[in-house]
C-alpha cells in the first residue's frame, strides 16, 4: 500500500506529539519530516522518542525544504507567524497544508486565502467531529431565535494557552452570526472590563477563562427572558483534534486549489 506522506510542524508542541502518536495508529498515513523552529530544543531528537514513542527515524529539523521533499501533506499546528511563512512556501512547492493554528490577525487570514489560491489548504480553529457539529447547530439555533436571545460564548482552556478568545469561539461566533445573516466583526464584544454600559441588542459576546490542564470546553449560550439553551462541548483528550487533523490531511490531498474548512471535510457545510 502506499502511505501518504505527512510532515508535522510545531511537531515538538502538545498536539504536534499527538499527532506523531496518532499517525503511528494508522496504516494508510507515514510520517516523513517533522518541523520545529531554529532554537527549539527539540532540534535533532527522534520524532518517535520525543512522543512517548519508539524511534521512528525521523529527526525534528528547522530546514523547511529539504524536510518537505516528498511530503504530500503538512499538518501544522504551531504559531500564526510561523503557519503564515509556512503557508506561502507550500504554496510555491504546491504541497497541501492543513492549519490548526489559532490566534491569526485578519493581515494572516488574507495571507492564509492568498496562498490557498495556489495550493489546497484546510483551515479550522478546531478539527474535532464534535465542535464542528456544535457549529452546525449553532448556526440553525442562531436562525431560528430572534435578537431577545443574547447569544455569549464561554471558553476554557489550560494555562498554557496563548490566544483568546479560542479558535474554536471564534468559529462558534461566526456560525452563530452566519445563522443571523450578519459577519462576527459587525456584532463581537470581546473583553469586557469596568462600565461598560447595557449589553447591545444583537452583540455576540465572548469570555474566556484560563487555568489548570483543561483540554477545550465551550459553551454557546442563547439567554431570553426566563429560559436560556446551552449548546455544549468537552475535549477530554487532544487526540480528538490529531484524528480530525489527520482526516483533513487525507481529505486535501489531490483537491484543487482553495481555502476549506472541517465542515468541508466532514460534509457538513449544508447541514
Ligand atoms: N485546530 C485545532 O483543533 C487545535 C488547535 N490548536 C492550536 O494549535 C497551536 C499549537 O497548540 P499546542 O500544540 O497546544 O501548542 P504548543 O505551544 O505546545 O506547540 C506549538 C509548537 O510549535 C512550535 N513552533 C513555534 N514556532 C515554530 C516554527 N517556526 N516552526 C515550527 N514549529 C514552531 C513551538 O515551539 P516552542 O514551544 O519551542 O516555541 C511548539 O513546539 C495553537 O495555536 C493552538 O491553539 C490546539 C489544539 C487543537
Ligand atoms: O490551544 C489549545 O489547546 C486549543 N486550541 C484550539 C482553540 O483555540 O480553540 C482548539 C482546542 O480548543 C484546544
Amino acid at each position: 500500500m502506499s502511505h501518504l506522506r505527512i510532515v508535522i510542524s510545531g511537531a515538538g508542541g502538545r498536539m504536534g506529539r499527538a499527532l506523531i502518536r496518532a499517525i503511528s495508529e494508522t496504516e494508510d498515513l507515514a510520517l516523513v519530516g517533522a518541523l520545529e523552529y531554529s532554537g527549539s530544543s527539540h532540534l535533532g531528537e527522534d520524532a518517535g522518542i520525543m512522543s512517548g514513542l519508539r524511534a521512528n527515524g525521523v529527526t525534528v529539523e528547522s530546514d523547511v525544504a529539504p524536510t518537505l521533499n516528498g511530503a504530500d501533506v503538512v499538518v501544522d499546528f504551531s504559531s500564526p507567524s510561523a503557519s503564515v511563512r509556512l503557508a506561502e512556501r507550500l504554496a510555491e512547492a504546491g504541497i497541501a497544508h492543513v492549519i490548526g493554528t489559532t490566534g491569526f490577525s485578519n493581515e494572516d487570514n488574507a495571507a492564509i486565502a492568498a496562498a490557498a489560491r495556489r495550493t489546497p489548504i484546510v483551515k479550522s480553529g478546531n478539527m474535532s467531529l464534535g465542535v464542528n457539529l456544535l457549529a452546525a447547530l449553532t448556526r440553525r439555533v442562531a436562525a431560528t431565535l430572534d435578537e431577545s436571545f443574547d447569544i455569549e460564548i464561554v471558553e476554557m482552556h489550560h494555562n498554557r494557552k496563548v490566544d483568546a478568545p479560542s479558535g474554536t469561539a471564534l468559529l462558534l461566533g461566526e456560525a452563530a452570526a452566519r445563522g443571523r445573516g450578519r459577519h462576527l466583526d459587525e456584532c463581537s464584544e470581546r473583553g469586557r472590563d469596568g462600565v461598560t454600559g447595557a449589553r447591545k441588542p444583537g452583540a455576540i459576546g465572548f469570555a474566556s477563562l484560563r487555568g489548570g490542564s483543561v483540554v477545550g470546553e465551550h459553551v454557546v449560550i442563547f439567554a431570553g427572558q426566563a429560559e436560556r439553551i446551552e449548546l455544549v462541548h468537552k475535549a477530554e483528550d487532544r487526540m480528538i483534534f490529531a484524528r480530525g487533523a489527520l482526516a483533513a490531511a487525507r481529505w486535501v490531498k489531490g483537491r484543487e486549489p482553495g481555502l476549506y474548512s472541517m465542515a468541508d471535510v466532514l460534509g457538513l457545510s449544508d447541514f
